[in-house]
C-alpha cells in the first residue's frame, strides 16, 4: 500500500534529511533536476545536524577542500536572501592559538597555503589575540592566526533553508519515512523501498539514489551492498549562561587543549576533541533516536575542561546551562566520503562529515550534484573520493578502534608523515617481518605498512615528529645516497595489481589508456587513464604478460579506484578483470650497481639488450622464479622484482646476502619520495589529478594520440590545438636548509602564482625540491623561465631554481644506462 503523496518514480531519491541530504537536494534541483525526492526517518535535522556547533571555517588541508569549504561560507551568506528562512550565518571571523613553537610552525605553515588558496588570513601576536578576543588568557601563547571571513551558523536553519530552496524548485521532501530496502539489478538500484511511521509503505523507482544517511550511512550503504566505513563517536560541548555584555566575538580554537569556543546569543559554546574518543551506537543506533542526546560522561571531558576554565577564566565564573553529549559520524582518515560507490553505477554517497559537516555541506553538495550532472568529477576530490576506501575498511572492529582516533585528531599536531597510531597491521608485505628485524619504521597507506625508513643498529626504530629536520633525516639522506651511487632495496608489495585478461584485452586497454597496448609479450607501457577533460583518473604501468594477458599496476592508495574506472569503461569488451594485489610481492632493486648484484642471484641476463629499458622477463633468482621489471621510480638503474608471495621471502633472503658484497641498503619509501621528485617523476593524487591536463603535466609521452581511439583523446588533440595554459615546474630551494612538504606558495617575481604539489629533501641536490603548477598562457619555456621564482616556507621567502626538466639525470640516461 502506497501513500497517495509519495509518488512511486523519480530521478533521484536522496536517503537522510540532515544538512547534507539537503544541500544535495538544494544542489540538484539548482542544475535544473526534476523528481528529486528526499526521505528522512524522522524529522528534518534529527540525527546530527541539530546538535552541531555551526562553525563555518573556510582553511582545510588541501585546495579544493578549501575551495569547498569557502563556497559553504559564501553559499550561506547569501542563503536567505534566496529561499526566506534566515541560516544565522554571521562572518564574526575565527582565531586559531599556538601554545607551541610547533603549532606556531604549523599555523604558519597553514597561514602561507591559505594565502596560496586564496583565504585572507593574518598571522598575529599573542598581544593582538588579546586584543580580538579579550576573555582568554594569554599564558603559554605562542602566536595565533586570524581569519576574517570565517564565522558561524545555525546548522538546524541552514539545512531547513537548503531544504527549502529545493522544494521551492520542486523536490519532493518526506520525513518520518524510513528506508527499509533496494531492489538491485546487476550494478543498479531500480528502486527503493520505504515505511512511514503510520505504517504505510511503497516503492520508488529511481535511476540513481544518494546516500547521506550520516551515522546510519554504513546500514544503508550495506541495503546497496555499497561499503561506507564510518562509525559515531561522542562529541562534547558545555553551554555557559548568559555571560553579561559578551558581544559578539570571533570562534576561538586552542588545538592544543583539544577546544574550541563560540560565542553564541550571549553565552559561550565550548565544545572539544579529547585525544581518545569514545565510538557509539557500533551495535546498532536505536530505533527510536531523534533530537536524542546521550549521557555526558564527566569523568571523560574534565581534564579539558580544566583547561579550558584557565584558558577563559570566565567559564569558571559563569553557570553551565548544558553539558552536551550528541554523536557524530567519523571515518578512518577524517576525510568524509562523497562520490559514486565503488561497485555500484548508480549509487552515491555524501557521509562521514567528522564534525566538519555545516561547513562542509555547501561544497560538498554542490560538487556531489555537479558530479552527478557530468557523470565526471567537476574537479580533483581524491581527498575525500569513497572510492579511496578499502574493502576492509568497514570492519566494526576496525572502525570502532581507527575512530576513537580520529576524533582526536582533528585537533592534534598535523606534523608531516604522522602515523595513527590505532588499527595498524592489518595488510602486511610477505617480507614485513624481515623488513622489521631490520629495522624497518612503517607507515601505512591504504592499511598496508610500508617500511618508511630504515633505523641505525642503536637507533630507537620509531617516529620522533617535528616540523624540522626529524629524527630520520639521516637515515633517509644515506638510503637516497645509496640509490644514487650504489643499490638499494625496497618493497613494493603495495603496488595495486590487476590482471586484465581476455580476447579484447589489447582492445579495451587501448580504449581506456592512453598508451599504445599493442605491444611485443614482455613491453611496459606507462599511461595514464584520462577522462573527457583530458584530465588524469588513474597513472598507471601496463605489463603485456600474454597474448591475452596484461598486468595494471597501480599505486596502493588507488587499486579500487582504478579498477572501478577500468570496470566502468569495459563497454562491450571481452575481458575479465580481477585484483591480483595479494599474489604477488615486489622488491624494488634500484642503483647503479642493481645490475652486478641481480647478475650475482640470477642466470639471466640483464643487459640493455636482452632486458632493455621498459621491459620485463621471467627470471630465475636463487633458487626461486620471479619476473624483473626493468622500470624505475626513482630515476635509477633498476628492476622491480614480482614474486609470487610464497617465495617472497626466499628472494628477499637471497638478495640481502649476495646484497653484502655489493653494499646493498635497505631503504623505505620516504627515500622514494626525495628520489622521485629530484627526478621529476609525478605522483598522482598530488601532482597529478583528474583536473590536470596530461599535457600540462608534461606526461604527453605516455599518450598516443595517432593509436586508435581511446578515452580523452578529443581533449589531448583540442589542447594541443590550444596550447597550455598552466605547467608543472620543478623547483629547487637554494637555501639547504628548509624543508618543503608541498602545498608552500610558488611565487614568480614576488607574486603568488601557485603552490606545491609535492616537496621532500632531495638529498642528491642538497636541498629541498619540489613542484608545483604555475600559469603560463601564451609564454615559451624561455619566457618562463626568465623570471626569479622563490617559496614562502611557512612565512619566510626562500629563493628557488626553476626547471622545466627534471633536476637530476635531465636525459634519463641512468634509468637506460
Ligand atoms: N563541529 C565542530 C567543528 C570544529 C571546528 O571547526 O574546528
Amino acid at each position: 500500500m502506497a501513500l497517495a503523496n509519495i509518488q512511486d518514480k523519480a530521478r533521484v531519491v536522496i536517503i537522510g534529511g540532515g544538512v547534507i541530504g539537503c544541500s544535495v537536494a538544494y544542489h540538484l534541483t539548482k542544475l535544473g533536476w526534476k523528481d528529486v525526492v528526499l526521505l528522512e526517518r524522522k524529522e528534518l535535522t534529527s540525527g546530527t545536524t541539530w546538535h552541531a556547533a555551526g562553525l563555518i571555517a573556510q582553511l582545510r588541508a588541501t585546495a579544493n577542500m578549501t575551495r569547498l569549504a569557502k563556497y559553504s561560507q559564501e553559499l550561506y551568506g547569501t542563503l536567505e536572501d534566496e529561499t526566506g528562512v534566515a541560516t544565522g550565518f554571521k562572518r564574526v571571523g575565527a582565531i586559531t592559538v599556538a601554545l607551541t613553537e610547533d603549532r606556531k610552525e604549523e599555523l604558519f605553515r597553514q597561514s602561507a597555503m591559505a594565502r596560496a588558496f586564496g583565504v585572507e588570513i593574518e598571522e598575529i601576536s599573542p598581544a593582538e589575540i588579546g586584543e580580538r578576543y579579550p576573555h582568554v588568557n594569554l599564558d603559554g601563547v605562542t602566536a595565533g592566526v586570524y581569519l576574517p571571513k570565517d564565522g558561524q551558523g545555525d546548522p538546524g536553519n541552514i539545512a531547513l533553508s537548503l531544504a527549502r530552496g529545493a522544494t521551492k524548485r520542486g523536490a519532493k521532501i518526506h520525513s518520518r519515512t524510513k528506508v527499509t530496502g533496494m531492489r538491485k539489478q546487476g550494478s543498479r538500484i531500480t528502486a527503493v523501498s520505504w515505511q512511514s511511521e503510520d505504517g504505510d509503505q511503497g516503492e520508488i523507482a529511481c535511476d540513481m539514489v544518494v546516500n547521506c544517511a550520516g551515522m546510519w550511512a554504513r546500514d544503508v550503504g550495506k541495503m546497496a551492498g555499497v561499503n561506507v566505513p564510518l562509525h559515531a563517536c561522542e562529541h562534547y560541548y558545555i553551554v555557559t549562561d548568559s555571560v553579561p555584555q559578551l558581544g559578539d566575538l570571533p570562534v576561538l580554537r586552542v588545538p592544543d587543549e583539544c577546544a574550541y569556543y563560540k560565542e553564541d546569543a550571549g553565552k559561550i559554546l565550548l565544545g572539544m576533541f579529547e585525544p581518545k574518543a569514545k565510538p557509539w551506537g557500533m551495535e546498532g543506533i536505536p530505533d527510536s533516536f531523534e533530537f536524542d542526546e546521550l549521557p555526558p560522561d564527566f569523568e571523560h571531558f574534565e581534564p579539558i575542561l580544566e583547561m579550558a576554565i584557565n584558558r577563559l577564566p570566565l567559564l569558571g565564573q559563569t553557570g553551565i546551562h548544558t553539558f552536551f553529549n550528541g554523536p557524530e559520524s567519523f571515518t578512518p582518515d577524517d576525510a568524509y566520503h562523497l562520490g559514486l560507490a565503488p561497485g555500484m553505477d548508480n549509487v552515491w554517497v555524501a557521509a562521514g562529515f567528522n564534525s566538519i559537516g555545516i561547513q562542509s555541506a555547501g561544497g560538498a553538495g554542490m560538487a556531489l550534484a555537479q558530479w552527478m550532472e557530468d557523470g565526471e568529477k567537476p574537479f580533483d576530490l581524491g581527498d575525500v573520493d569513497i572510492a579511496r576506501m578499502q574493502p576492509f575498511q568497514g570492519n566494526k572492529t576496525y572502525l570502532t578502534e581507527r575512530v576513537s582516533e580520529t576524533l582526536g585528531l582533528l585537533y592534534a599536531d598535523h606534523y608531516p608523515f604522522r602515523q595513527k597510531a590505532t588499527s595498524r597491521g592489518i595488510r602486511r608485505s610477505p617480507l614485513h617481518e624481515h623488513l622489521a628485524r631490520n629495522g624497518a619504521v612503517f607507515g601505512e597507506l591504504a592499511g598496508w605498512e610500508r617500511a618508511n625508513w630504515f633505523a641505525n643498529d642503536g637507533q630507537k626504530p620509531e617516529y620522533e615528529y617535528s616540523w624540522k629536520r626529524p629524527n630520520w633525516f639521516d637515515n633517509a639522506k644515506a638510503e637516497h645516497l645509496a640509490i644514487r651511487t650504489g643499490v638499494g632495496l625496497y618493497d613494493m608489495s603495495s603496488f595495486g595489481k590487476i590482471r586484465v585478461e581476455g580476447p579484447d584485452a589489447t582492445a579495451f586497454l587501448n580504449h581506456v589508456s592512453g598508451g599504445e597496448m599493442d605491444v611485443p609479450v614482455g613491453k611496459i607501457v606507462y599511461t595514464q587513464f584520462l577522462n573527457a577533460r583530458g584530465g588524469i583518473e588513474a597513472d598507471v604501468t601496463i605489463t603485456r604478460l600474454s597474448e591475452l594477458a596484461y598486468l595494471v599496476v597501480t599505486p596502493a592508495a588507488t587499486r579500487l579506484a582504478d579498477e572501478t574506472w577500468m570496470r566502468r569503461h569495459v563497454d562491450d569488451h571481452m575481458v575479465v578483470i580481477t585484483d591480483v594485489t595479494a599474489g604477488e610481492a615486489v622488491l624494488a632493486v634500484m642503483g647503479p650497481k642493481s645490475r652486478d648484484l641481480l647478475a650475482s642471484v640470477s642466470p639471466n641476463d640483464f643487459s640493455n639488450a636482452a632486458n632493455p629499458f621498459g621491459t620485463a622477463q621471467e627470471i630465475e633468482i636463487g633458487m626461486g622464479i620471479a619476473r624483473a621489471h626493468r622500470v624505475s621510480y626513482v630515476g635509477e638503474l633498476g628492476w622491480e622484482i614480482y614474486v609470487s608471495t610464497d617465495m617472497a621471502a626466499h628472494v628477499f633472503e637471497t638478495l640481502l646476502a649476495a646484497g653484502e658484497g655489493h653494499g646493498l641498503k635497505l631503504c623505505g619509501l620516504h627515500m622514494m619520495d626525495g628520489c622521485r621528485i629530484e627526478k621529476g617523476f609525478r605522483h598522482f593524487g598530488h601532482d597529478i589529478t583528474c583536473e590536470d591536463h596530461v599535457l600540462e603535466a608534461g606526461l604527453g609521452f605516455a599518450v598516443k594520440t595517432d593509436k586508435s581511439d581511446f578515452f580523452g583523446r578529443d581533449a589531448v588533440l583540442a589542447k594541443r590545438e590550444s596550447g597550455l595554459t598552466r605547467r608543472i615546474v620543478q623547483f629547487r630551494l637554494n637555501d639547504p636548509e628548509p624543508l618543503l612538504f608541498h602545498n608552500e606558495p610558488i611565487l614568480r617575481d614576488g607574486k603568488i602564482v601557485g603552490h606545491l604539489t609535492s616537496g621532500a629533501y632531495g638529498h642528491h641536490l642538497g636541498a629541498a625540491v619540489g613542484m608545483g603548477y604555475i600559469g603560463c598562457a601564451g609564454e615559451t619555456s624561455g619566457d618562463i623561465l626568465a623570471s626569479s621564482y622563490s617559496i614562502d616556507v611557512a612565512g619566510t621567502v626562500v629563493g628557488a631554481q626553476a626547471s622545466l626538466h627534471p633536476f637530476c639525470d635531465p636525459s634519463g640516461d641512468r634509468m637506460k644506462s
